[in-house]
């Protein structure tokens, strides 16, 4: 027995491959059910129309295909009737259902039993349309929803779970004794948020199609298989079940490990896949970087080398495909065997009804257990598929949110500015050796506006990671007018903090649609525009182009582009800082606004985020500590706090103080910076 390598133990594949199944159609029922929107959202999302009762929905698929299934099992048996009828036949047969048929048909025309098999083979026919129809609606609902829950699990989680689950999911697909693809050079990188976002593009449609398969397969072959056993036992003729089992057993044991290979390379070739998937997304987002740093050839080559594994793998999931399938299509052929077999052992005594049946019996028995076979098949293949799924799916929600009772909320509070405390904060980062920061206490009046300065790595950048919690401290607190952050309920951070930070993005929209991101209702038209006169982008207000001035204003329609850029570094940093003030957060929260903006730029973007942020809380890293003059300092050394005050004293107080303004006034006075 296969034993499956989940880190769960020693238990067997199928329970597992089966649990984890069933695990993720019921969050996929779920997602149906809820119209494929997270909880907090207000839309009713576009699933909702198909949502109603998916659960009944998938009891009537299952309960069409068992229908379908045991009708197909009787056919045999109909078939026998008539054609016994119509060969003249004076005894209807002795037992099981085709006697019970034949009696009831006793008596009537030949016709009528003739017309009696094209009516059930009909019906059983128009069910399995039915159940088809019905499943494949349901497997493309399925598809949508998986999809929707495993984007939400992968943008509720923490940007480090997703990576550690695409990387984990790539190491379970490369698990197990596959063989090293020969060619191709070395293994092309893996890119954790990639691999999540083909299991969402990819691998939704594949597991929820396999949920389907189980679904309507399971039952419908089930079925049939109890119907014919049924039958051949009462009829006298369980050696023709037996033979078909023993066929199909040493069929099964013969391809056995052929079906052992076809999974390996089933999953060799979702990896060289995903290898290709990734290669593109990164080059095609870095295109330009690559082609500054002359690194298009070498790109070309990585894709080159992934195309190439992918076309390797193909190439071997075929060889071990055909090899499968033809030591199944060999003993298949070997199944008028048992025909032959069962006629001998009635020792000449069968009628053409009961020749008839047979010739039906055995290829229906073989098929139907094949498609059992199958169907394990697909539960050892897709094992990996599954439990990775299934673990994507149940990425915990980052930042968890605070269990019941503790729950506090600032909205009810008045609209005042609000202290920020941290206490004792040491923060190390999953894997590292030592803490980023270590042991920080800060305290920081409502309403202050105050500079955080140090060296490049002091930690600056993670203070404010912990502020906003998207990383929370290994030890210590963070707390917000006086509330642990931990109580604060995470859909209320983005009314509580306004994030201007170094990787803060513009989205690949309009202006007027990245204002209003997040914000419901919408702010109005003039409200954006107002936003962005406070910021010094009057040019993007709409405003009408100074007299002679060639250049056509643009508007809040303007679309935002990222490659080419469609704004300039200091507007769309100023678009940022617009964007915060339209959310009126409580606190401000602004990692080095200016960065990257020559000198007189950066000195006006920084002056506009003081003006934005005054007579509110904010804090604001820079690494120009002159361009904070007027604000009150932390100075960050290795993690710790070096020291504390103003422009002034600190410039009095502190060497480290005084030598980063030295470099910073360089830096502004050197042509290169400006
Ligand atoms: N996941 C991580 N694992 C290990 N070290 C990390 C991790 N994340 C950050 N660090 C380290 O923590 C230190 C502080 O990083 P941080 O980004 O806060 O610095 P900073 O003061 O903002 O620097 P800069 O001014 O250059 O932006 C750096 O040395 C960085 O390499």
């Amino acid at each position: 027995m296969r034993v499956a390598r989940n880190g769960i133990g020693s238990v067997p594949w199928h329970r597992t491959s089966m649990r984890a199944l069933l695990a993720i159609l019921r969050i996929g029922l779920r997602s149906l059910r809820e119209g494929g929107a997270p909880p907090m959202s207000s839309s009713s999302g576009g699933l909702r129309g198909a949502s109603s009762s998916a659960a009944a929905r998938l009891a009537l698929v299952v309960a069409w295909s068992s229908l379908a299934g045991a009708l197909s099992g009787l056919l045999p048996a109909i078939a026998g009737v008539a054609l016994g009828a119509v060969a003249g036949r004076e005894a209807p047969p002795s037992g099981g259902i085709g006697g019970a048929l034949a009696r009831l048909l006793a008596g009537a025309p030949p016709a009528a039993a003739v017309l009696a098999a094209l009516g059930a083979t009909l019906v059983s026919a128009s069910l399995a349309v039915l159940s088809g129809r019905k499943s494949s609606e349901l497997g493309g609902d399925l598809t949508a929803a998986l999809r929707v829950a495993l984007f939400r699990a992968a943008l509720f989680a923490s940007p480090r779970d997703v990576d550690a689950a695409g990387r984990a999911l790539i190491a379970a697909q490369a698990a197990g004794p596959a063989p090293r693809p020969p060619s191709a050079g070395p293994a092309p990188p893996v890119r954790g948020a990639e691999v999540v976002r083909l299991a969402i593009a990819r691998d939704a449609g594949l597991v929820a199609d396999f949920a389907i398969a189980v679904a309507t397969g399971l039952p419908q072959a089930l079925a049939t298989l109890a119907v014919l056993a049924g039958s051949l036992v009462s009829s006298g003729m369980a050696l023709v079940l037996a033979g078909g089992a023993a066929l199909f057993a040493a069929s099964r044991l013969a391809a056995d490990r052929a079906s052992g290979r076809v999974a390996r390379a089933m999953r060799e070739m979702q990896h060289a896949d995903t290898a290709v998937f990734g290669a593109v997304g990164e080059a095609l987002a870095g295109a330009e970087d690559l082609r500054l740093l002359g690194a298009r050839a070498q790109a070309e080559g990585e894709l080159a080398v992934a195309a190439r594994r992918v076309a390797d793998a193909r190439r071997r999931f075929g060889q071990a495909l055909a090899v499968s399938g033809q030591i199944k299509g060999t003993l298949a052929a070997l199944s008028p065997l048992v025909i032959v077999a069962a006629l001998a052992a009635s020792r000449g005594g069968a009628g053409a009804g009961e020749v008839g049946e047979l010739l039906l019996v055995v290829p229906l028995l073989m098929a139907r257990l094949e498609a059992l076979d199958a169907l394990r098949a697909g539960f050892i293949e897709r094992a990996p598929l599954l439990r990775a799924t299934l673990a994507l799916l149940r990425l915990p929600e980052h930042p968890p949110r605070p269990s019941g009772g503790l729950a506090m909320h600032l909205d009810g509070e008045a609209r005042r500015p609000l202290s920020i405390a941290f206490e004792g904060v040491t923060f190390t980062p999953p894997g590292a050796s030592r803490p980023v920061l270590d042991g920080v206490s800060l305290s920081i009046p409502a309403g202050a506006v105050v500079g955080v300065c140090g060296r490049s790595g002091s930690g600056k950048s993670m203070l404010l990671r912990l502020l906003l919690r998207l990383d929370d401290p290994s030890s210590g607190a963070i707390a917000v007018g006086g509330v642990d952050l931990r109580q604060i309920p995470p859909e209320e951070l983005p009314r509580l903090f306004g994030v201007v930070g170094q990787s803060t993005r513009l989205f690949e929209r309009s202006i007027a649609d990245n204002l209003a991101l997040g914000l419901d209702p919408a702010p109005t038209e003039e409200r954006m525009r107002e936003a962005l006169r406070r910021v010094e982008l009057d040019e993007l207000a709409g405003a009408p182009p100074a007299e002679g001035e060639a250049r056509l204003a643009r508007g809040l329609a303007t679309e935002v582009r990222a490659s080419p850029p469609s704004l300039s570094g200091g507007e769309a940093r100023r678009l940022l800082l617009a964007r915060v003030l339209l959310r009126e957060p409580r606190v401000f929260v602004l990692d080095e606004p200016e960065a990257g903006l020559p000198g007189a730029t950066a000195e006006a973007v920084l002056r506009t985020a003081c003006e934005v942020a005054a007579g509110r809380t904010a804090i604001v890293v820079t690494h120009a500590p002159h361009l904070l003059r007027s604000t009150f300092n932390v100075l960050l050394d290795g993690g710790r706090v070096a020291a504390v005050g103003t422009h002034e004293s600190l410039r009095e107080s502190s060497p480290l103080y005084r030598s980063l303004l030295a470099e910073a006034l360089q830096r502004s006075a050197s042509p290169a910076a400006g």
